[in-house]
């Protein structure tokens, strides 16, 4: 592997072209989709020089979880139209890189499926089930209830989707089925039958207290861009939030998410774990976003090219490839340890006049 784009090139070769359209689109025009990506292009890394090795390590214990480096799988749906394997491969790469996987609730393998076949390659791995807060809030529950059982370590609930995004792509490929044979795994009620997701466009933060009072898991609130939702989300005693615009899926035209980052991070003042996600696509991509304030970061698309090109190992070619490029970019910037790693490692004009970290 030499670089996300030509894998990504590969994958949309691969791929039918309403399923590519599908993984690579964003919503309407598409405005905040291509400026995930040109915002990281946009900021410089300012390096120092002869320093020493970097004596750190990039390791993290995320809400429990400990992972080798601060990236994650954010969640993707429909697995099984990028590889016949689905999840599975893209859970056992994962595991196997001692990373975290965030399981979307619209998966085409059963969250009981995927903890296991996880837990089998690594009993430490790290998985989270993501759901959209259903109407039916005894279903809800009860989806709660098996991620639970099946031993996920967090509950993230995506609340930048009232409605769902328009995705000029898929209507004009008249893509809004799954092909025979594939489902939402997730969705299947006791009696067989699968039910459609749904989208409550009411939701309000009484529902996220309701759900704070109803399961044991942390709760990692996705979807947030305004420092007043952080505010919100720390008095309600979240564990953390993820900084993200559904990779320009959901609403058009608001900003990239490494731009709202060290606003967000400032009202953090690190009372809550601060996750981001939306274009990142180089380990300079990651180490920008963390010496912004982010405690990780979560990849999307770059895992379905994985996937779609190789399987399980072409989604632990993705993970490696962002470590090492991570590792490299730390060491090129001078960083001798992980404080090192801050904002001081931006140069825009304003902060020319900023003190230099170290
Ligand atoms: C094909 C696809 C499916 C997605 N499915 C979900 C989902 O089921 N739930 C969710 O919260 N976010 C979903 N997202 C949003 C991602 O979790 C994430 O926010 C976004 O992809 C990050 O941007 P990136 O793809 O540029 O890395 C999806 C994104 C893509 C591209
Ligand atoms: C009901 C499927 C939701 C998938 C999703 O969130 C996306 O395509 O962005």
């Amino acid at each position: 592997m030499i670089s996300l784009s030509d894998l990504e090139k590969q994958a949309l070769a691969l791929l039918p072209k309403a399923h590519a359209d599908y993984f690579i689109g964003g919503s309407e025009r598409e405005v905040t989709a291509n400026a995930n990506l040109q915002s990281f292009d946009g900021l410089q890394l300012w390096p120092r020089v002869l320093r020493g090795n970097f004596e750190g390590d990039l390791n993290i214990d995320l809400l429990g979880s400990q992972l080798d480096y601060p990236i994650l799988a954010a969640p993707t749906a429909f697995h099984k139209l990028a590889h016949p394997e689905g999840e599975l491969a893209t859970a056992r790469a994962i595991a196997r890189c001692n990373s975290l996987m965030i399981v979307s609730m619209a998966s085409n393998t059963a969250i009981e499926t995927i903890t296991e076949a996880a837990y089998e390659v690594n009993p430490r791995a790290g998985i989270w089930l993501q759901i959209y807060i259903q109407p039916d809030r005894d279903f809800t529950r009860r989806l709660i209830r098996r991620a639970e059982k099946s031993d996920c370590k967090g509950l993230v609930v995506t609340v930048d989707s009232p409605v769902f995004g328009v995705r000029e792509r898929d209507i004009r490929n008249n893509f809004s089925e799954l092909p025979e044979g594939l489902y939402c795994a997730n969705m299947k009620d006791p009696d067989g039958i699968f039910r459609d997701i749904d989208f409550d466009s009411g939701l309000n933060w009484n529902d996220i207290a309701w759900l704070r009072d109803n399961t044991q898991l942390p709760i990692i609130l996705k979807g947030i861009l305004h420092p007043e939702d952080i505010r919100l989300a720390i008095q309600h005693n979240l564990q953390s939030v993820m900084i993200s615009n559904h990779g320009g899926r959901q609403l058009d035209g608001v900003p990239a998410t490494i731009h709202v980052l060290p606003l967000l991070a400032q009202a953090a003042d690190g009372r809550i774990r601060l996750l981001v996600d939306g274009g990142i696509r180089s380990g300079s991509d990651v180490l920008k976003a963390l010496a912004l304030g982010a405690d990780a970061v979560a990849i999307g698309r770059p895992v379905i090219w994985g996937l779609a090109v190789d399987g399980e190992q072409g989604v632990q070619a993705v993970f490696q490839h962002l470590h090492k490029q991570l590792l490299s970019s730390v060491r090129l910037c001078g960083c001798r340890n992980r404080d090192d790693i801050n904002s001081g490692l931006i140069f825009t004009p304003n902060n020319q006049e900023a003190k230099p970290y170290g």
